[in-house]
């Protein structure tokens, strides 16, 4: 069932175009990603989704019908890049406030229990690590018990450790039903996290898939890497496979589809020229691959 819906959606500054007819339906209860370079137009989609910034065409539906103030105020909880929150007030008084705005101060232990804050509840909001200010945050975007929840870039400047535990709370919140809009750069928490991607490039939507859709799209998604003493490039026959062959300093590369066939010949070649292998690693291309496949560009600047 589609919940929200984003209809050739656009935003023109002066003469520049920099959120380009993009469409696309999020289901109920899914989390759907957003992905793409900085400037590719992500955070102005989802600050118009949120009624932050006005489009210059297009239309965003919530239900099959146009979104009003009063919808946004029902059903959209939002998590911006920058939450300017009041230093002085511990976590306790923080989220009593903002719970108070939408009568829900009954609800606070369940949010403090879903965003895992129990522990510092009576420290100051300037006191607050990054992760858990970022959990503060999100605690507060939930303060009107929203279906739709929208995270931008929720997990920038966190350590791998607060990362993971983001993710937990996230994926918690999807448990409970929410439907989830989050953009971000970070490859491994869009295949984590995502039921489906959408990505961005200048202005203009390029994909919208799920996860593995997007990768089966890569051209030759597994790549050999080998390094050899001699070098195994001289004595490399990958005939009548669909591969390709390159170079990276003392390592060769082979990059293709039919990666069983291809690692069985490779060693047999090692081993009939009597090569000493050094090392032999297999990686599977990312998302991120695809973004430079179809652009030619990496992700992050
Ligand atoms: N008020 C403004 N006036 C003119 N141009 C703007 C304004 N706000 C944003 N832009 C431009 O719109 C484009 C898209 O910006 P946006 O912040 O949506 O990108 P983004 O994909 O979210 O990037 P990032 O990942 O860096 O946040 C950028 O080129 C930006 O410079």
């Amino acid at each position: 069932m589609v919940m929200l819906s984003v209809k050739n959606i656009s935003k023109a500054y002066a003469s520049k175009q920099v959120v380009d007819h993009v469409s696309f339906d999020i289901k109920k209860g899914e989390i759907f990603g957003f992905l793409g370079p900085n400037g590719a137009g992500k955070s102005t989609t989802i600050e118009i989704i949120a009624g932050l910034k006005k489009k210059t065409g297009g239309v965003v539906t919530i239900n099959g019908k146009e979104m009003t103030d009063k919808d946004r105020y029902n059903y959209l909880g939002v998590q911006l890049q920058q939450a300017e929150l009041y230093g002085n007030l511990t976590v306790k008084e923080t989220l009593n406030l903002f719970l108070s705005f939408h009568n829900r101060k009954a609800f606070i232990d369940e949010h403090i229990h879903l965003t895992k804050l129990e522990a510092f509840l009576n420290q100051k909001v300037k006191s607050l690590s990054g992760g858990q200010k970022q959990r503060l945050s999100l605690s507060l975007s939930l303060a009107n018990d929203p279906e739709i929840l929208i995270l931008d870039e929720p997990t920038v400047g966190l350590d791998p450790q607060s990362r993971r535990l983001l993710w937990d709370i996230i994926l918690s919140l999807k448990q409970k039903g929410k439907t989830i809009l989050l953009t971000t750069h970070f490859m491994d928490e869009a295949q984590r996290l995502c039921d489906r991607v959408a990505i961005m490039n200048e202005g203009k939507l390029l994909f919208v898939d799920t996860v593995d859709h997007l990768l089966n799209q890569i051209d030759k998604r597994f790549s050999i890497v080998i390094e050899t003493t001699p070098d195994i490039y001289p004595f490399l026959n990958v005939e009548h496979l669909s591969a390709i062959i390159v170079r990276d300093d003392e390592k060769v590369v082979i990059k293709t589809d039919e990666i069983d066939e291809a690692f069985q010949k490779v060693m047999k070649q090692i081993e009939e020229n009597e090569l000493e292998l050094k090392s032999i690693v297999i990686k599977e291309a990312n998302l991120e691959d695809l973004f430079i496949q179809l652009t030619g560009k990496e992700l992050r600047e």
